[in-house]
């Protein structure tokens, strides 16, 4: 342990527990991405939060703040500190009458929706899973499948963070709204979002219905009522087969009824799925028979032969099976748009490039299925839209998905050339990614004439909040237009950013059950933890809060003492591994 540590944690409120343990090694759902954090700190109180910032920021280094590490790409990476609030997971209010809730941030969709059914309440809309923590769905613009909502968080009011400085901040609508509008897409370089209060609606049941179309024919209704007939609707388009899984549902008074059992719901189907995906990483060429064979089994092999229906209440009937490890690679663009994208991405999955007007070849490529086909609504929220919004602001949005299974962890071979070709198409049809997934071509200066005034905007409240980077890495930094023009010269760690942490590696991971992962190295750790850090390090003022008084546990004193020693707290036990 950095003495540096020690001596600092020295001079803070002893009582206070500091829940952090080292060699913990954090993954991304997809087993895409490790990384080393130097800490891992579960705090579980607000005081707890605060004095991890002011801790960090008198230690100079950068913190993180990973919920479950389902966003697909390196964002929730370092080699730094990383937080996690799985312990902070407390509904703290809830109004049955007006539907207003407030929870801490750490909570899982899952725990929130069963706690909140208890009461009769549930969430208006919800995307494929619910196992996100709820500061990680804001943060990063998740999004459902229906025409009369928009992004998640459109239903929330109300958010508190603990900014870089320790301090304690609310906003909303009304009161600091361009705080609100920054930190309702954060990317986590805001500081730590603590609670949330959102409205919820009354619990009410979904009946849905799932049948088989050909492409031709989603084509043909996409402005004629396929995305405005039912409240949600999905659909899975098959390239290969030409075909395409159409799921719509509504609210419903009818009885509870299971859904029937599934081919690949099951043990038998899930597995030779599986197996068929690891043998096309060798014999690629099969795919095209693996989507003919697979979708067959599982939704009829033939557009209108099998339809599949069920009742369930909405809280999981509107989640879905997401089988394997993945790479997803999801745009948004206006919902007009679907029917050229979509025929030019067949066109050129087919072979036709000169119909597709995608500059890439198509020799030897062939990739998995589904293409995830969705939509949304913004503008019908009242609430202001988040700076970073990707969605449309005057019509309905649809989003694109591009799924790459990843058998038994192992990366498919086609990735590189299918994303290349997926993403000019993209970019060539104005659309904007998915901030959380696996995008790969555009860079801080594009996506900046993207997002134009609402990157300087949401640019300038972060710079204001967290001047020094403590919340910044390398993910923003390729990604977001942090520094002006005027300033690209610079060195902007050093010289802007003292806080940013750099990538310094990419590494393969020699543990079993990592497949082709990699691990991010930050360079807080190759340079050594603390080393610039002393001569850079600052004896800022206290931040200007009042701290409710804290709990005093044994823990805290066991982790005091340990840290003052130089040894390793571990008051969590360290990550179990793989
Ligand atoms: C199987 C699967 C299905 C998915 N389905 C959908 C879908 O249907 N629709 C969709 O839009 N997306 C979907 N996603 C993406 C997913 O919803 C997002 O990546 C979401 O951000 C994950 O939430 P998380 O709690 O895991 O956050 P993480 O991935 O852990 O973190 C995401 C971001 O949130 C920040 N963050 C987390 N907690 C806090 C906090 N307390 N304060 C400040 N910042 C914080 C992190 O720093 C990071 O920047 C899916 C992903 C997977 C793997
Ligand atoms: O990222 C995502 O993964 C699933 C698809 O398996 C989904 O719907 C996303 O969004």
């Amino acid at each position: 342990m950095d003495p540096l540590i020690a001596r600092e944690l020295s001079k803070l409120e002893p009582a206070l527990p500091f829940r952090a343990s080292t060699d913990y090694l954090h993954h991304t759902w997809a087993k895409t991405f490790f990384s080393r954090p130097e800490l891992y700190i579960r705090p579980q109180s607000i005081p707890e939060i605060q004095q991890l910032v002011t801790l960090a920021r008198r230690c100079r280094r950068r913190l993180v703040t990973v919920g479950s590490g389902h966003s697909p790409s390196d964002l929730t990476c370092t080699s730094s500190w990383l937080v996690n609030l799985d312990d902070f997971n407390q509904i703290l209010q809830l109004d049955t009458a007006t539907g207003l809730v407030t929870v801490e941030a750490g909570i899982r969709l899952s725990e929130l929706g069963a706690r909140l059914e208890e009461q009769g309440l549930t969430l208006k809309n919800l995307g494929s899973i619910d196992s996100q923590s709820i500061a990680g769905v804001i943060a990063t613009g998740t999004h459902g499948s229906s025409l009369r909502h928009g992004l998640l968080s459109e239903c929330i009011e109300d958010l508190s963070l603990v900014l870089p400085n320790g301090q304690l901040v609310r906003c909303s609508a009304t009161n600091n709204p361009s705080l609100f509008r920054a930190a309702l897409v954060s990317l986590g370089a805001l500081g730590i979002i603590v609670e949330v209060t959102f409205k919820a609606r009354r619990s009410f049941n979904i009946a849905w219905r799932q049948e088989r179309y050909t492409l031709a024919k989603v084509l043909e209704e996409w402005s004629t009522g396929l995305w405005t007939s039912h409240e949600f609707v999905r659909v899975w388009w098959l390239p290969y087969e030409k075909g395409a899984i159409v799921w719509r549902a509504d609210s419903t008074n009818l009885p509870l009824r299971a859904p029937p059992k599934n081919f690949y719901g099951d043990w038998f189907g899930y597995h030779v799925y599986h197996n068929l995906l690891a043998l096309s990483s060798y014999v690629p060429r099969i795919l095209p028979w693996v989507e003919w064979f697979i979708f067959g089994m599982q939704y009829g092999f033939k557009a209108g032969t099998t339809v599949t229906e069920a009742v369930e209440p909405a809280r999981t009937g509107l989640l879905m099976n997401c089988l394997y490890s993945q790479f997803v690679n999801e745009w948004a663009l206006p919902l007009e748009k679907g029917p050229e994208a979509i025929s030019r991405l067949s066109a050129w999955l087919h072979g036709d490039l000169k119909a597709s007007g995608i500059p890439f070849p198509t020799k030897g490529l062939w990739v998995h299925c589904p293409v995830e086909v969705r939509v949304s609504d913004s503008t019908n929220n009242p609430n202001p839209r988040p700076f970073l919004d990707p969605t449309c602001h005057d019509g309905p949005t649809l989003y694109l998905n591009a799924t790459l299974y990843r058998p038994y962890l192992r990366d498919p071979p086609c990735k590189q050339r299918y994303y290349e070709a997926f993403e000019w198409l993209m970019r060539d049809m104005g659309a904007k990614p998915h901030w959380a997934k696996n995008f790969n071509t555009l860079d801080s200066t594009e996506l900046g004439i993207l997002y134009a005034e609402d990157m300087d905007e949401w640019l300038k409240v972060r710079q204001e909040v967290d001047p020094e980077g403590m919340f910044l890495g390398e993910w923003h930094r390729r990604n977001l237009p942090l520094l002006d023009l005027s300033e690209q010269g610079t060195r902007d760690r050093s010289d802007r950013l003292p806080l940013l942490e750099r990538e310094s590696e990419r590494r393969t991971l020699n543990i079993s059950g990592a497949g082709d992962g990699v691990e991010w190295v930050g360079d807080r750790l190759t340079q050594g933890h603390g080393e610039r850090r002393f001569s850079h390090e600052s004896r800022d003022e206290e931040p200007n809060h009042s701290a409710p008084s804290p709990p005093t546990t044994a823990t805290s004193e066991e982790s005091f003492d340990l840290l003052a020693k130089g040894e390793a707290s571990i008051l969590l036990d360290a990550n179990p591994g793989l």
